[in-house]
């Protein structure tokens, strides 16, 4: 049960302030043996599966609520009273496009997040999958793309404090049963990288084929290197490939990746080529989809200036008057292999351990790496 506020007649000193968020924070303790229960004891046949912050159970309280439970792996270093908060930052944050963190649970060295449970999985699960693929026709292919860009715009804009996602990819966006879209690890780098400068990542962690340029090459990231994972998934919606492991189907060297197909397919006036089959049949929403298309390639441009704010992207996707710019190139194009150089990069440095970017092989996707998002005071 939440604790009611104390009224109080004077201004609260800092440590009276401090007081009432650990209070705020304990509404949100779930007893460690309760969700122990609730997952059947973290069994495999609850098992949702790992994340690179650890696994995720699917649980089921007395009530009958469904949740999902991540256990955190690694220790963040952060002491108890720190993690609370940040969890109490993070349990505020509610939008209909943001999976919704419930609380969290404390025993010894175990740390578990509790999450509302979304019983259509990830995106990734579809869009990637030859048979569930076709279950997403463009009406909830465009739902998905349209709530995700709100999603991001509460995060960036609207919600009370600036949250960079900073690996927005398919399976960080989770369905809820009629479909709709949910990001999700949002806040994580609050838990885990406190000590973070503003802007200046420590650690790169974010997922191949998704992270712009500027963040995989130097560590900056900003509401613009979301902007850019966010045209990737919108690239990979709309095509139902993956842009890491993407082939145009000449060659399996082939440095053709789905930005660089898809651009040079838009330029030549064959863009339709790249559209998910599936999707082709109804050619009555052929423009809905090439002006997605467009703003997706909008978004993934090398230069940061020129991509869009999400709050553009929003309103490119909501007004269908509102005329485009045409894109530049995007990021990873070039005949100097660019993309390339990244990935070597990454995977070569000294502290490549830490930057959990892998580089795939051409019978292997790279796996999903961890979740981090960051969070500014506004
Ligand atoms: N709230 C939830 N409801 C239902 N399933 C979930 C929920 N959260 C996570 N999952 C599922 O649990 C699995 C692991 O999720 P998690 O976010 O930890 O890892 P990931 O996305 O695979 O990797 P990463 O750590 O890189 O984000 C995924 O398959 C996801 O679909």
């Amino acid at each position: 049960m939440r604790r009611k506020k104390k009224q109080n007649p004077v201004p609260p000193t800092n440590t009276e302030n401090e007081t009432t968020e650990i209070g705020n924070a304990e509404s949100l303790k779930y007893n460690f043996n309760v969700v122990r229960v609730a997952t059947n004891n973290f069994s495999n046949e609850n098992k949702l599966g790992q994340g690179g912050f650890g696994a995720v159970y699917k649980g089921t309280l007395g009530d009958g609520r469904e949740i999902a439970v991540k256990r955190l792996a690694r220790d963040s270093g952060q002491g108890e009273v720190e993690f609370k908060n940040e969890v109490l930052l993070l349990a505020k944050l509610k939008h209909r496009n943001l999976v919704r963190l419930l609380g969290f649970s404390l025993e010894g060295s175990e740390r578990l997040l509790i999450y509302e449970f979304l019983s259509n999985a990830s995106l990734d699960q579809f869009i990637f999958d030859p048979t569930k693929r076709a279950l997403l026709d463009w009406k909830k292919r465009y739902k998905i793309i349209k709530g995700v860009a709100k999603g991001l715009l509460y995060l960036h804009e609207d919600s009370r404090l600036m949250i960079i996602q900073r690996d927005m990819k398919a399976g960080n966006v989770l369905l809820d049963a009629e479909m709709n879209p949910k990001i999700a690890d949002f806040g994580m780098a609050r838990l885990f990288n406190p000590e973070e400068t503003q802007g200046e990542a420590s650690r790169i962690v974010g997922t191949y084929g998704y992270m712009a340029p500027e963040y995989a090459m130097h560590g900056q990231f900003s509401v613009k290197s979301d902007v850019f994972s966010f045209g990737v998934l919108v690239m990979e919606i709309v095509t139902g490939q993956k842009n890491q492991c993407f082939q145009n189907g000449e060659s399996t060297d082939s440095t053709e990746y789905l930005l660089g197909f898809a651009w040079k397919s838009w330029r030549n006036g064959t863009i339709t080529d790249i559209i998910d089959p599936t999707l082709k049949a109804r050619s009555g929403l052929m423009n809905d989809i090439i002006r997605s298309i467009h703003i997706g390639l909008l978004c993934v441009q090398e230069d940061v200036s020129d991509r869009p704010t999400i709050s553009s992207v929003v309103l490119m996707l909501n007004s269908h008057s509102l005329s485009l710019p045409v894109p530049s190139e995007p990021a990873f194009l070039g005949n100097n292999n660019t993309f390339h150089r990244y990935v070597s990069s990454l995977t070569s440095s000294n502290d490549s351990a830490n930057r959990k970017v892998a580089k795939p092989t051409s019978s292997q996707c790279s796996k999903n790496d961890v979740s981090i998002s960051d969070i500014v005071p506004r």
